[in-house]
């Protein structure tokens, strides 16, 4: 059991297992990319991808091939850029929409939402992730155990908040949770130590998330953080 009264949660590493963005996520990503780019490229490009693209520096959008090698080899390279993360959620959708993909969260995980977001608990869940916040969204609602959204409060991403390695990111999600609110009452929790250190430099609690799959930790990290292996000792 934890006193803080906000959540703010990672979602790979954390919430799901790092297999499920590097080996269902971006590969859909990448079968779908040459469509979308042909689309992009054809006599009539659909007018609600136009914004995803136009976010690519000019002199890799001046071809397909150009593009997409770009767009290819920041996927391998798994870069947290705004505008990659952008276009990902943007192909997801699809996916998620026909049944296609689902996320498979960890069944810790369902049990903490259970508590957290039903009015059995005061507390409040919120979402800071490298993916955007449609990406987010849809990774909620579609889960294998169905719609989790309704009981999130907000979602950050490097867009509205910035690099998860930046204190001042959680400084600026602190102050949107609300202008009165003490760092102490956040409890981020996330799989990545630098995510961590930035949080506790912002005045937060944070403690690592260790899943199986995840980057092993160091001694010394063990040493200086909390780390839990699941959420059932914070329900
Ligand atoms: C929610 S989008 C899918 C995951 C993703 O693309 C990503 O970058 C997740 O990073 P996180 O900050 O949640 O570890
Ligand atoms: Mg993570």
């Amino acid at each position: 059991m934890i006193s803080q009264k906000y959540l703010v949660l990672d979602i790979e590493g954390t919430v799901c297992a790092i297999s499920f963005v590097k080996d269902v996520l971006f590969p859909y990503f990448l079968k779908a990319l040459p469509d979308t780019l042909s689309r992009h490229f054809s006599s009539a490009p659909p007018p609600d991808l136009q914004p995803y693209i136009d976010a690519f520096p000019p002199t890799v959008r001046t071809s397909y091939d150009s593009l997409y090698t770009y767009i290819r080899d920041l996927t391998i390279a798994d870069k947290k850029i705004s505008e990659l993360k952008a276009l990902q959620g943007y192909v997801w959708r699809k996916g998620y929409e026909t049944g296609e993909l689902q996320s498979p969260l960890f069944e810790d995980v369902y049990r903490a939402f259970d508590i957290w977001t039903s009015g059995k608990s005061k507390r409040s869940v919120f979402i800071y992730s490298s993916g955007s916040v449609d990406a987010q969204i849809l990774l909620f609602a579609h889960t294998e155990r169905g719609d989790l959204t309704k009981g999130i409060k907000g979602y950050w991403d490097t867009v509205n908040a910035g690099m998860k390695a930046d204190p001042a990111s959680y400084v600026k999600i602190a102050n949107r949770i609300g202008e009165k609110v003490n760092p102490k009452e956040i409890l981020f929790l996330s799989d990545n130590v630098k995510e961590i250190e930035a949080a506790k430099e912002a005045g937060w609690e944070a403690y690592i998330v260790e899943r199986p799959g995840n980057a092993p930790l160091s001694e010394e990290d063990r040493k200086t953080h909390k780390v839990i292996q699941n959420f059932d000792s914070l329900i």
